[in-house]
């Protein structure tokens, strides 16, 4: 058998749930469904934005290839009058980093959320048309994740009327901001306000880096790119720079006064907005990065198990078929809980923006009373998804095998491209520590003060610490109510626990320090009950379409009691489970795998990903993997001569032993 397109065809026709209904489950509404289908068409079917060579370029010309992309994509919107949500679709299609997703998604809503009114009036519609091009300058080489340690500073200077951005040291040399090695015109730039020989804490400056006439760096500004990064392709379209001022003026409206003003006098006022707003671009961005956590796991998946569905081995008897590996339990063990996250983490993200949404309204409205909330979901949200969601890709490369680790699988670059999500926009484990904060806090008040939003179960606090779970068959598993009870009493008590042994300390901060990798557990636990909940949420909604439903509650299941045997550590130590409960899950996942076998592929083309997205022969829709795997490798350029480069001047002479004699 050479190819796989009948296994696939076979595969399709076993699943039980109508596949267009739960394309559109999965992408939230049918409008939403076909908005994106046709603008994945329009990107697949753009020779510009063809990506399968992109590894194979060298750095200068990948770069040169992605402004063209971007160019022409902004021209798209222009002709199309594409609105932002197409843009945003069509800028997710293309697949590219560039350095229009930080004009975009940070500097633009950086002004939104921390300029006055008078400065959205003037630099949104100069960056919304693409006249000013921005990006966020917040990293140094010394500091990233300290973000009150930055060094650069910003010293109004009463005669001018301005401030002088400069950079005292080395380590305060703006280092990472993305599309400002080369591209951006502006940045907003994150500095230590002095005034008057007084530091009043970090803040942003909109700061011109470049001539808009001849794109040279202005006087005082030493601007570069910081090298390359991981992988080939992958995060390379992007030009990560390193920037230092040398004393540059700025006029000082040009510092973003929402939070705080700096007076023509020179007086520092803080205004009734708290301070943490200046950290509110974070919060949006971190909202967007667990929405994306769902596409890039999904593609992963879709790529193991199609792939999986074609590829056989073992098991033949007299010349018959071998088994194909996702039938081994082993396989779908390690694949179907991943399959499960990416519905999971797709539900999550979607609450999430709704959650953001609502913040967004409260802040314009001067209500600040959600803002910690939102904080500890996001920052926690977004290390729980993209740590699962790296691992996961990389798990869908080891399902692949030896041709997983082809760039021509997809697997690679898109690997290297999504690992720095655990990093970028707060290191991981830095954000669940801000989780942490929040829990031990609630934990404290909760004698006195109802929890609300997500801690909310924790009013629950007694039944959660002394009851406990009831479940005697793998049958009494299935069951949304005694699952999520479950994951709350886990939570409820690992944070308890927390805080009763940081009582324990004289000095809070020390306390929590030493404790701070029982923390992270804890509010990794806490995360992942608002995962949970949120899909069973999603449940109790409308879905329509034949079977599309009961394949979702299996999912769940499966996603739920699959962390459940992962930290089942967790759950006996704080005694709510007992061993032969924790034994009767494992049996009921077992069973909720054979659930899902006949679905897998029809479960994966609910994604509706395109081939161009994909961008993977082991993942191709018609599953001819063997035949396309084939021709790739002859078309390789590498291919393009039987005799490489070389060959005569390094390998022959050895072969006939004269490498004394030849000229190296
Ligand atoms: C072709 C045309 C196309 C057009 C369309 C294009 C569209 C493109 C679409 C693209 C989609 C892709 C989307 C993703 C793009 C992403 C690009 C990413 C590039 C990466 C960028 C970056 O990385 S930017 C830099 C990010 N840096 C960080 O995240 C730093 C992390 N550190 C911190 O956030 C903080 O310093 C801290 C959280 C660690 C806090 O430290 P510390 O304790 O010192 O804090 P403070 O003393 O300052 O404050 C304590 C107090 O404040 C609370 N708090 C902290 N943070 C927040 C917050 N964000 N919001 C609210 N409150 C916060 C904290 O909990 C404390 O509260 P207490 O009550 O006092 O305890
Ligand atoms: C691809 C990419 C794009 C980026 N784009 C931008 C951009 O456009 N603009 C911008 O401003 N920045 C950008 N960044 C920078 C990014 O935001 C920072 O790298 C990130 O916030 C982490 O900070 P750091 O590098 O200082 O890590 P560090 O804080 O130095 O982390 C190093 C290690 O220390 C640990 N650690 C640090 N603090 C603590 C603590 N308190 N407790 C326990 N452990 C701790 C971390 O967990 C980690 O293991 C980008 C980064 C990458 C990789």
């Amino acid at each position: 058998m050479e190819g796989g397109v009948d296994y696939l065809i076979d595969e399709r026709k076993k699943a039980q749930f109508d596949v267009e209904a739960m394309k559109v489950a999965w992408a939230g509404s049918r409008q939403a469904f076909e908005l994106s289908d046709r603008i994945a068409k329009l990107v697949a079917n753009d020779p510009i934005f063809e990506k399968f060579s992109r590894p194979m370029l060298g750095r200068k010309e990948l770069f040169k290839n992605s402004l063209r992309k971007v160019a022409h994509a902004w021209k798209l919107i222009i002709d199309l009058r594409l609105s932002e949500e197409e843009a945003k679709l069509l800028r997710h299609y293309i697949d590219e980093p560039a350095y229009t997703d930080l004009q975009w998604e940070m500097f633009i809503p950086a002004i939104e959320g921390q300029g006055t009114e008078e400065q959205k009036r003037k630099w949104l519609p100069l960056a919304r048309k693409m006249q000013v091009i921005g990006s966020y300058a917040q990293t140094e080489l010394g500091h990233g994740s300290n973000v009150q340690g930055l060094e650069t500073t910003a010293t109004f200077d009463p005669q001018t009327d301005e401030f002088v951005i400069h950079s005292p040291t080395l380590t305060s040399s703006k280092w990472w901001p993305g599309g400002t090695a080369k591209v951006s015109t502006h940045a907003i730039v994150y500095a230590r306000l002095i005034l008057d020989g007084q530091f009043h804490g970090v803040h942003g400056f909109i700061v011109q880096l470049r001539n808009l006439e001849n794109h040279t760096p202005l006087p005082g500004i030493t601007v570069g790119d910081i090298g390359m990064k991981f992988g080939n392709g992958a995060y390379n379209t992007m030009d990560n720079g390193v920037i230092r001022f040398n004393h540059v003026h700025i006029p000082r409206n040009q510092m973003l006064m929402r939070v705080s003003q700096v007076t023509r006098e020179g007086k520092f006022v803080q205004s009734d907005v708290p301070r943490q707003l200046l950290y509110g671009t974070m919060v949006y961005v971190r909202q967007k990065i667990v929405a994306d956590a769902s596409k890039a796991l999904s593609r992963a998946v879709c790529i193991a198990t199609r792939y999986s569905a074609v590829r056989r081995q073992f098991g033949s008897r007299n010349g018959g078929p071998e088994i194909q590996v996702i039938d081994y339990k082993t396989q779908q063990s390690r694949l179907f809980p991943l399959l499960a996250s990416a519905y999971a983490f797709r539900f999550v993200g979607e609450w999430l923006k709704w959650l953001y949404t609502d913040v967004k309204q409260r802040l314009e409205a001067n209500d600040f009373s959600t803002l910690p909330e939102a904080h500890a979901c996001t920052a926690g949200l977004k290390s729980l998804t993209t740590s699962a969601t790296a691992d996961g890709i990389e798990e869908c490369r080891k399902l692949c095998g030896g041709h997983g680790y082809l760039v021509s699988s997809g697997i690679p670059e898109l690997f290297a491209t999504y690992v720095p999500a655990c990093t970028f926009e707060g290191d991981n484990v830095v954000m669940m520590l801000q989780v942490a904060r929040f829990l031990v806090k609630t934990v404290s008040e909760l004698g006195y003060k109802q929890p609300v939003g997500t801690t909310a179960y924790m009013r629950r606090v007694t039944a959660l610490m002394q009851s406990n779970c009831a479940v005697r068959t793998a049958e009494e598993w299935l069951n949304p109510g005694v699952v999520v009870e479950a994951f709350e009493a886990r939570s409820t008590r690992m944070a308890v626990a927390c805080g009763q042994r940081l009582a324990k300390f004289e000095n809070p901060e020390e306390g929590f320090a030493e404790l701070s990798a029982d923390l992270v557990e804890a509010s990794l636990a806490h995360c992942q009950v608002i995962v949970v909940s949120k899909f069973v949420e999603k449940l109790q909604q409308e879905i329509p379409g034949k079977g599309v439903k009961r394949l979702l509650e299996v999912l769940f299941y499966v996603y739920a009691l699959f962390l459940l045997h992962k930290h089942q550590g967790d759950f006996l130590a704080t005694g709510y489970l007992t061993p032969k409960q924790a034994s009767l899950a494992n049996d009921q996942l077992r069973i909720l795998y054979s659930k899902v076998r006949p679905n897998a592929i029809a479960l994966v083309d609910s994604f509706n990903h395109t081939d161009h997205l994909l961008s993977s022969i082991l993942g191709r829709y018609d599953g001819n993997v063997y035949p396309k795997l084939y021709e790739a490798a002859f078309n390789d350029p590498f291919n393009d001569s039987d005799i490489a480069d070389g060959i005569h001047q390094y390998v022959q002479p050895m072969l006939r032993q004269e490498l004394h004699s030849a000229k190296l």
